[in-house]
């Protein structure tokens, strides 16, 4: 099968300033693929250079098999795009906004269009210029969304969503996966990647750390691990490898972040004098700062 995005050593430099450099990866048809990063690890540049917003500096990049650079217009014809900040004309109205941009793909379709707006409950009434940032995401949103994309690139799509809208966002991206649709979805927020996307690709200073499904990052060794004892402080854990982090909790806990081999540590701790023992799976937040800091 074909991916439908393939980046292939992607670079981009601003002057000196580092951008992205040597993106690798891959995303399957009907993916839900994450891109996680911190501020300014370089997810929009990778995506604003997937769209021919900018240039590459080298490296190279397809999306349905088509060169961003060279065949982009083929490609905007069948994506949707929700960038991280929108700026639309802002004495149009809403409704002649998605009007607008629906003409661009030559399928105005009043239907959807309400359809959209009731679901998000946005007032096509309204001009943009009297909107909140959390509404005139919704107005990116619906309009990402309209001609109903083979591929929705959504650069940190939540931002100023509230969480009854962002549980709405959410059931729409899960009606256009059931639809076919591959979507590529930036964020910074691990907890909603977790809960959306099938792979995701950990990028810090443009630099790609990794591409994981998100059920093996959460299958990694990495466990939080709490002892109680009556004397905290004399349990000697100094044998065992691979304890990241080490903290009392109260008088008669200790909270260890450990990676490593269960069956290892539950042989190291076997002689130590605890009452008590619980094993948590960490979420996918602390799996990716043990990433970044390792
Ligand atoms: N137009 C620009 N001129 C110069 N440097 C830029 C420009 N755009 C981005 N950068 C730099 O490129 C790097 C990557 O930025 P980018 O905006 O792609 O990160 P990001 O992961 O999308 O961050 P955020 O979550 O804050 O949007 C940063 O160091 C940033 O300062």
């Amino acid at each position: 099968m074909k991916p439908i995005v393939n980046i292939e050593g992607l670079t981009k430099t601003y002057g000196k300033r580092r951008g992205i450099s040597g993106i690798t990866f891959a995303i399957e048809e009907g993916e839900v693929f994450g891109f996680i990063g911190p501020n300014g690890a370089g997810k929009s540049t990778t995506i604003r250079t997937l769209l021919n917003i900018i240039f590459p500096t080298s490296g190279s990049a397809s999306i349905f098999g088509k060169d961003v650079v060279t065949q982009s217009l083929d490609i905007r014809r069948q994506i949707g795009y929700l960038p991280s900040e929108v700026f639309y004309y802002d004495d149009m109205k809403v409704v002649d906004l998605l009007r607008f941009a629906a003409a661009f793909h030559r399928c105005r379709n009043e239907k959807r269009i309400a359809d959209l707006a009731g679901r998000l409950d946005l007032d096509l009434n309204r001009k943009i210029e009297d909107l909140s940032f959390g509404n005139r995401k919704k107005v990116g949103i619906a309009q990402a969304l309209l001609h109903e994309p083979k591929l929705l690139i959504l650069d940190e799509p939540t931002g100023g969503l509230d969480p009854l809208m962002q549980n709405t966002f959410f059931e729409l991206l899960k009606e256009e996966r059931a639809k076919g649709t591959t979507i590529f979805f930036s964020s910074h927020i691990l907890s909603e990647v977790q809960r959306m996307c099938d792979r995701v690709a950990i990028i810090k200073d443009g630099s790609l750390i990794k591409v994981e499904s998100v059920e093996n990052l959460m299958r990694n060794n990495l466990r939080h691990i709490t002892l109680t004892a009556r004397q905290p402080d004399e349990i000697d854990l100094s044998a065992i490898a691979g304890i990241v982090r080490r903290e009392r909790i109260g008088t008669t806990h200790l909270k260890l972040l450990y990676d490593g081999d269960m069956k290892a540590f539950v042989q190291g701790i076997a002689g130590c004098p605890f009452t008590d023992i619980l094993i948590e799976e960490p979420s996918l937040d602390e799996i990716f700062l043990h990433y970044y800091t390792n």
